[in-house]
């Protein structure tokens, strides 16, 4: 009787006790399982706002631009969208953008005989890029009473930034970099949300709007969208920071566009004005200046938006069928003429 009463007191403990391990068992797991979910959401978000970084070395295919059907590819393979015509709904986009109040700052730079493309340039944009938002254009330039006078649209400002004269047109354009960061660094930060940085030899002649913007955005050059990596005018000699080997690469950018977040353009630029830098010290100047410089950053920290030749052409370039609509292009210039040296 004893026995049997402890014998039901030490079953009723085991019942209990394995109760209470299914009962803690069921909601750790059901914490843990809510706490896996929370991870997954915070991960989730964590890599639409972060950098898109791939380690070097890594071995994989080169992506397409152009299917072997002749059909444009809309997306990278790792999942930035490449914007071509078809791929999105102006009106749809803008209104969406319009909600969020931004400021596009844009960049260019007039030094020298370029001063006379800003003309078009202004003109142009104020036809075709970001209608309806606020733009403030910074024009750097060593001759502010060049500039012309443009009138700029409702919310559309213009400020003249001088800067010293350089007599070698490579250290124009790869000082770009560095006048980007110092920029950010001094108003853009406080001044605008977003950030191109354009080449002035150009003119719009089709919409560039809010499909364009993205945390980083860079431009597939019309002249290489459908050239082997190996093929790619990429640094090749590896004392250059700039250098990529033969059998890495996704697109060649384009120098004439860069754009995206203030923070991720200031990181962009900052990196790649320190490889300029290191390289300068060495009396190494990439194949392509800055341009070189960047195409190492965009390998390495993919784009989250990758614009089509769509947004930069050539004017000199035939149309092809995969571009159906040339928004913004290089003019014809002759070198010998506006350069300051060959
Ligand atoms: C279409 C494209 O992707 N172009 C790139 C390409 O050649 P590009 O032939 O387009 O270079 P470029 O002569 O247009 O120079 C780039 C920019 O620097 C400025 N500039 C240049 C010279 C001068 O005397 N005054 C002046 O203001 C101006 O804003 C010009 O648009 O390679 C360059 C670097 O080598 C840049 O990366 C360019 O962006
Ligand atoms: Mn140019």
């Amino acid at each position: 009787m004893k026995f049997q009463n402890i014998n039901t007191f030490l079953l009723v403990l085991a019942i209990i006790s394995v109760t209470g391990l299914i009962f803690l068992g069921y909601t750790s797991t059901s914490v843990g399982y809510k706490d896996k979910r929370f991870c997954l959401n915070l991960t989730k978000e964590h890599q639409e706002n972060s950098k898109l970084q791939l380690p070097q070395g890594i071995s994989y295919k080169q992506p397409s631009v152009v299917g072997p059907d002749g059909k444009v590819i809309a997306t990278t393979p790792w999942l930035s969208p490449i914007v071509w015509e078809g791929t999105f709904d102006p009106f749809l986009i803008d209104t969406i953008y319009k909600q969020q109040n931004i400021t596009i700052a844009t960049t260019v730079f007039a030094l020298g005989k370029y001063t006379q493309f800003l003309k078009d340039f202004l003109e142009s944009a104020e036809q075709n890029y970001f209608i309806g938002f606020r733009v403030h254009y910074y024009v750097f330039t060593d001759q502010p009473e060049q500039v012309p006078e443009v009138k700029l649209g409702e919310e559309r400002q213009l400020t003249v930034l001088k800067v010293p004269s350089s007599n070698r047109w490579q250290e124009i354009t790869l000082r770009r970099m560095e006048k980007l960061e110092k920029l950010i660094e001094s108003r853009l930060v406080s001044e605008a949300d977003y950030i191109f940085s354009l080449d002035v030899d150009t003119k719009f002649y089709g919409r560039w709007g809010s499909e364009s913007l993205g945390r980083l955005v860079g431009v597939i050059h019309p002249g290489y969208y459908q050239t082997p990596r190996e093929q790619f005018p990429y640094e090749r000699r590896p004392e250059s920071q700039a250098f990529i080997p033969h059998a890495e690469g996704d697109y060649y950018y384009g120098g004439a566009v860069i754009g995206g977040l203030v923070k991720d353009v200031h990181e962009a630029a900052k990196t790649c004005r320190e490889q300029l830098d290191i390289d300068a010290a060495k009396s190494i100047e990439a194949a392509w200046q800055e341009e070189s410089h960047l195409n190492k950053y965009f390998l390495y920290n993919k784009p989250s938006k990758v614009l089509s030749p769509e947004y930069l052409w050539q004017d000199f370039k035939p149309h092809t069928n995969e571009v159906k609509i040339i928004r913004f292009s290089q003019v014809i210039k002759n070198y010998a003429a506006v350069r300051p040296n060959p």
